[in-house]
């Protein structure tokens, strides 16, 4: 299976970077700069599964030809258009993208952009960041990456790449034939955690030793009510799952978004906080915490434009 990944960031460079150690046919779609230290100094991946370094390929967007199996998307949504420019190229009739974008709106993007057919749905379940000197670290070891048919169902597609990743160590590729149902569970935990983490700019142990522990509990029930409302209801096993979660009190759990912008970086705060706001609006869920995350978002990335962060 010949696979292109675009972006070699922190979970482009995992997930990519794990299956071209395992021996699998990976290119990466980069940007000059990273082509550029990729060449330099490998692909580097620290992780508690096995550290690696690894001389990986790489294409630039200008080069790219067509003849992919799979395209494994790994942007993020700000950088959604500009990445679809550059796959464009590659694209023919036997090509699946397979987006791992946390958010459920990249999904109809893609689909207007490419058609139905060419389009997976995906997700990630893992804790891991791209380091300012170019090291794809992996945080904790969460490791799960799901996907599968946006419509349902199982296919041969689906089941060659979850083969493909099978030899990856430090991971676990999953195809599931209810990928929509998957996606909108994530968003109900991703929601909860970004919306406490960023708002509250500490991680989960921090918020419940600060007495947050029912106040995420109501951040879950609300994204929950969401989710269900939009033909999604969360199983109780999830619910079980996911309270205990949100109230650890030695918990070092936080977000890529609290990260980047711990980091300075830009967020994806309308595609996941936006959305979700939008989304309990058309739910007739209560939508102050989720209107005020979704505000604490959008001035962030006013302040950052005006280079006035710390
Ligand atoms: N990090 C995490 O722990 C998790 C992240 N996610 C989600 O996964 C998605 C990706 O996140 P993450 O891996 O952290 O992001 P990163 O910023 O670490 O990596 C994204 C990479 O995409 C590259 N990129 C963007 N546009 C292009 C393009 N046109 N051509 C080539 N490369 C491009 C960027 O390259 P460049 O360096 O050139 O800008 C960057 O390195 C997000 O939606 C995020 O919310 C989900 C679960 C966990
Ligand atoms: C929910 C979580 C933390 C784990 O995958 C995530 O998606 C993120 O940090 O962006």
């Amino acid at each position: 299976m010949r696979m292109l990944v675009l972006g070699a960031g922190a979970l482009g460079g995992y997930f990519g970077g794990r299956l071209a150690e395992a021996g699998g046919d990976v290119t990466f779609l980069v940007r000059p700069r990273r082509a550029e230290r990729l060449a330099g100094q490998g692909l580097i991946l620290e992780s508690p599964f096995g550290d690696a370094r690894l001389p990986v390929k790489t294409v630039t967007a200008e080069a790219l030809t067509p003849g992919w199996d799979v395209i494994l998307l790994t942007c993020k949504a700000y950088d959604l258009e500009d990445a679809m420019a550059s796959i464009a190229p590659a694209m023919d009739a036997r090509t699946a993208i397979l987006p791992v974008l946390n958010g459920l709106s990249h999904i109809e993007t893609l689909q207007a952009r490419f058609g139905v057919e060419r389009v997976l749905g995906g997700l990630c379940k893992i804790q891991a960041t791209l380091t300012p000197d170019g090291v794809v670290k992996q945080l904790n070891d969460w490791r799960w990456l799901t996907f599968g048919e946006v419509a349902g169902g199982m296919s041969a597609r689906v089941a060659a790449i979850e083969a493909a990743f099978a030899g990856a160590r430090g991971m676990e590729a999953k195809a599931v034939s209810n990928i929509a149902q998957r996606m909108w569970e994530k968003l109900v935990h991703l929601g909860t955690s970004a919306v406490g983490t960023v708002l509250m700019r500490a991680n989960v142990g921090e918020i419940v030793r600060g007495g947050g522990s029912a106040w995420l509990q109501e951040v879950l029930a609300r994204n929950a009510a969401i989710a269900a409302h939009h033909g999604h209801p969360m199983p109780e096993s999830f619910m079980a799952e996911y309270r205990a979660l949100f109230s650890e009190p030695g918990s070092a759990y936080a977000t890529s978004m609290l990260r980047d912008i711990e980091a300075g970086n830009r967020i994806e705060g309308e595609h996941i906080l936006g959305f979700l706001a939008e989304a309990a609006r058309r739910a007739g869920v209560e939508t102050a915490i989720h209107d005020a995350a979704a505000l604490h978002a959008r001035a962030y990335e006013q302040r950052r434009a005006a280079n006035r962060l710390p």
